[in-house]
C-alpha cells in the first residue's frame, strides 16, 4: 500500500492548483473558482500512476512562460559566461570526450551554485520537491545531496545515443529517477531531436523537447536516447539519487561506491560515469 499523497504535505498547503512541486504550471481558465482554491492533487497522483504503471510520466506544461524565459536566459549569460564544457562520456577514468555516443555542451547546477541564479532560485526548491515527492510515493529514502542536474546544450547535429542512467556496479547505481526539462519555444518537429523512450523490447515513444515540458522516468529501466537535433537544443537534465545503504557498499565490494562517494559529495562526477552503451 502506497500512501496517497495528503493535503498534509507542505508543498501541497500553499500551493494554488496547477502547481506541481512549487512550480505554478498555466492555469486552465476554466476552472471554477472552488477547485481553483484546491491544490491540485490529481495531477500529481497522474504522474504518479503513470510513473508506476508506465516507469516515465510526462507533463506538458511544467514551467511557467515566465519561468521558461528565466531559464533560457540563464543558460545564454552563463554559455556567454563560458561556464559550459564539452560533456564527456565513459568510464569514470577515462571521462574522455567520445563524440560518436554524445556530442553537447554542459554545465552542472549541482551541488547547488552558492549564489543561486534568477531560474536557479525556483528550480532547486523545485527539485528538491520533486525528490521528497517521489521518495514518498514510491517509499524511497531519497538523499538530496546527492542530486544531480545539468544544464544541456545540444548544437545542431548535437545527440546522445541509446543509453540507461543507473548502472548495476557503478555508483549510478543510486539514481532512482532521472528528469528531463525542456527549453525549445517553437520547437519543430523537422528539428528532429526527439527523446526516444525504450518503453520495452519492440516498442518506443519519441517525445518533442518543447518548452516547459517535463519527463521523468526510472533511472534504472528505461533506455533512451536523443535523436540528431537540427537545431539548438536546450535541456535542465538531472538524476535524484537515492541513500546508500551497506548492502550498496557490500555489492559492489566497496570499491566503485567507496571510492567514488566523497568524490560525489563534492561534484557531481556521476555524469557519465557507468552510463552504458546499449
Ligand atoms: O537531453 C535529453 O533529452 C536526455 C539526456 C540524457 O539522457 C542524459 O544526459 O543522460
Ligand atoms: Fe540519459
Amino acid at each position: 500500500f502506497v500512501p496517497r499523497i495528503t493535503s498534509t504535505s507542505p508543498t501541497f498547503q500553499i500551493s494554488p492548483r496547477h502547481t506541481l512541486f512549487g512550480l505554478s504550471a498555466a492555469t486552465s481558465p476554466s476552472s471554477s473558482s472552488l477547485s481553483s482554491s484546491l491544490p491540485d492533487l490529481d495531477l500529481n497522483l497522474a504522474i504518479m500512476k503513470d510513473l508506476e504503471t508506465n516507469d516515465y510520466a510526462i507533463v506538458d506544461d511544467f514551467l511557467s512562460p515566465t519561468q521558461i524565459d528565466a531559464v533560457i536566459e540563464d543558460i545564454a549569460s552563463l554559455r556567454s559566461d563560458n561556464r559550459f564544457s564539452v560533456a564527456g562520456i565513459g568510464q569514470d577514468k577515462s571521462n574522455t570526450v567520445n563524440s560518436e555516443i554524445r556530442k553537447t555542451e554542459t554545465m552542472f547546477i549541482y551541488p547547488k551554485l552558492q549564489f543561486p541564479t534568477n531560474a536557479l532560485s525556483f528550480l532547486y526548491p523545485a527539485l528538491d520537491r520533486m525528490a521528497l515527492t517521489l521518495g514518498s510515493r514510491f517509499q524511497v529514502k531519497m538523499d538530496l545531496a546527492l542530486t544531480e542536474a545539468l544544464y544541456a546544450y545540444y548544437p545542431n547535429g548535437g545527440f546522445y545515443k541509446k543509453h540507461i542512467d543507473a548502472v548495476p556496479s557503478s555508483a549510478s547505481v543510486l539514481r532512482e529517477f532521472s528528469f528531463l526539462i525542456y527549453l525549445n519555444k517553437e520547437w519543430s518537429k523537422s528539428d528532429g531531436g526527439c527523446l526516444r523512450l525504450y518503453t520495452n523490447d519492440e516498442n518506443h515513444l519519441d517525445v518533442e523537447p518543447t518548452a516547459g515540458k517535463l519527463v521523468i522516468f526510472k533511472s534504472d529501466t528505461l533506455p533512451h536516447e536523443v535523436l540528431e537535433t537540427s537545431a539548438e537544443r536546450l535541456a535542465v537534465v538531472g538524476w535524484f539519487n537515492r541513500e546508500v545503504t551497506p548492502g550498496d557498499i557490500s555489492a559492489l565490494g566497496g570499491g566503485d561506491l567507496i571510492t567514488k562517494l566523497p568524490l560525489l559529495l563534492a561534484s557531481a562526477v556521476l555524469i557519465g560515469v557507468g552510463v552504458s552503451m546499449l
